[in-house]
């Protein structure tokens, strides 16, 4: 057994997996063997999270049946719903809303007291009642939050659609779904990163599909990761209302010991490849309506961190101005990406539940030992 510390468990392979394939060299990512650049392009989200559950593309009879079964699982319970209105009033900030409505769920889940936590269809079914309802909890959250009523979910329109439905109570138009949609895939999985591990660090205790979502979603939360998304747009705010150059800003940034989000990666020492096409789609909406005020000082941002710091925008940079452009709330950026991410998470449990080991590093330890034990009246 070695006693070299890998902290943070860089570089440490810890299982097999058949997902995401990822190559921080080349900036390469792909799902099953499909590259997400053709992913963003061809697929829809449903497609994608079918391919990362199933192991294969759905044809076209099974994606219907896959996304006809999965929409039919949206609303959520009214109780639940009454629960959603009651964290909105109370301020809770929306990726903790999320957390404890996930958790929540399996109260509601036919499937949940199983007595097998391994069974491969239980646990579809639960996968797709989650994944239905995210959205739901999500667009609700932020609808009684502004004093809105909750939009009930529709059938018809796809994952992405009805979620922008259900949050600014119209359907979206076509360009807006189809970029929603290609952010769902984007952000659909990859590899064995924070929240995905501790999702599968979960289920290793032989624990249920609910358990592993919701340590997810905390571990998600942070900062360091998904909560990247919602800071980089509060910088390019905080740009916009100082009036400095973005050059500036970042310098002094930088010269405070800061660390200026959705720059970095542990995996990636490029340009993430799924910035590449969150920025090109920025610079698109950006056009579109004649104001690249946001485009532009993340270009700028980008192009002085490269030359500074050496450091690549991962996926968090560019989805931010994307997001904005769309009209989304800044603090649902990371509910949103654990509403796509929702699928790796899940596919990487299966995968771990198909062949468990319990997940049990080890700390070397530098503390004191043999010490004598002082009664209470000498300490
Ligand atoms: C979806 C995702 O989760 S993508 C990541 C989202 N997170 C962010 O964007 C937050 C900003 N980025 C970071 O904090 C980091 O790059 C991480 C957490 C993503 C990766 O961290 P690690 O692999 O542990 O790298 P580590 O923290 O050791 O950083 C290496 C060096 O680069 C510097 N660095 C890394 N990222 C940044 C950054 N965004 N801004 C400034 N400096 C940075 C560190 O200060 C460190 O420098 P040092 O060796 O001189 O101290
Ligand atoms: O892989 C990581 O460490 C972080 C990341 O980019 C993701 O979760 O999408």
């Amino acid at each position: 057994m070695s006693d070299d510390v890998h902290r943070g468990l860089e570089g440490v392979l810890v299982a097999e997996s058949e997902l995401s394939y990822i190559d921080g060299d080349a900036g390469k990512l792909g799902y099953r063997g499909y590259s997400i650049e053709d992913l963003a392009r061809e697929a829809s989200y449903e497609e994608v999270v079918y391919l990362l559950w199933h192991g294969e593309l759905p044809t076209a009879e099974e994606l219907e049946s896959f996304c006809t079964w999965t929409a039919a699982t949206r609303a959520l319970d009214d109780e639940l719903l009454g629960e959603v209105e009651k964290l909105a009033a109370a301020d809770e900030v929306p990726m903790a809303a999320l957390r404890t409505v996930v958790s929540s769920l399996s109260a509601y889940d036919g499937d949940a007291d199983h007595a097998d936590v391994t069974d491969l269809d239980a646990n579809l079914r639960k996968a797709c009642r989650i994944t239905a309802k995210i959205p739901t909890a999500l667009a609700a959250f932020e609808r009684f939050r502004n004093g809105e009523e909750a939009v009930a979910p529709r059938e018809d329109l796809s994952h992405a659609a009805n979620f922008l439905y259900m949050l600014n109570g119209e359907v979206p138009d076509e360009v807006l779904a189809e970029t929603f949609d290609m952010a769902l895939v984007l952000h659909a999985d990859h590899g064995l990163n924070a929240s995905t591990f501790s999702a599968m660090v979960t289920a290793s205790t032989l624990s249920d599909l609910h358990s592993a979502v919701t340590s997810a979603i905390g571990t998600l939360s942070g900062s360091l990761h998904g909560g990247a998304n919602a800071n980089v747009m509060r910088m390019l705010k905080e740009v916009d209302e100082s009036d400095t150059d973005p050059r500036t800003w970042v310098e002094e940034a930088l010269a405070e010991g800061r660390r200026v989000p959705g720059f970095g990666h542990r995996v990636y020492n490029v340009k993430d490849p799924r910035a590449k096409i969150l920025g090109a789609k920025s610079k698109e909406l950006a056009e579109t309506a004649g104001d690249s005020r946001w485009y532009d000082y993340s270009t700028t941002i980008e192009e002085y961190i490269a030359a500074e710091k050496g450091l690549a925008p991962n996926v968090d940079f560019y989805s931010a101005s994307t997001y904005y452009q769309m009209g989304i709330p800044i603090d649902a950026y990371t509910p949103i990406f654990a509403m796509s991410r929702v699928a790796g998470w899940i596919a990487h449990v299966l995968e771990q539940y198909e062949d468990n080991r319990l997940i049990r590093p080890r700390a070397r330890y530098v503390g004191d030992t043999d010490l004598p034990f002082p009664p209470l009246e000498e300490r």
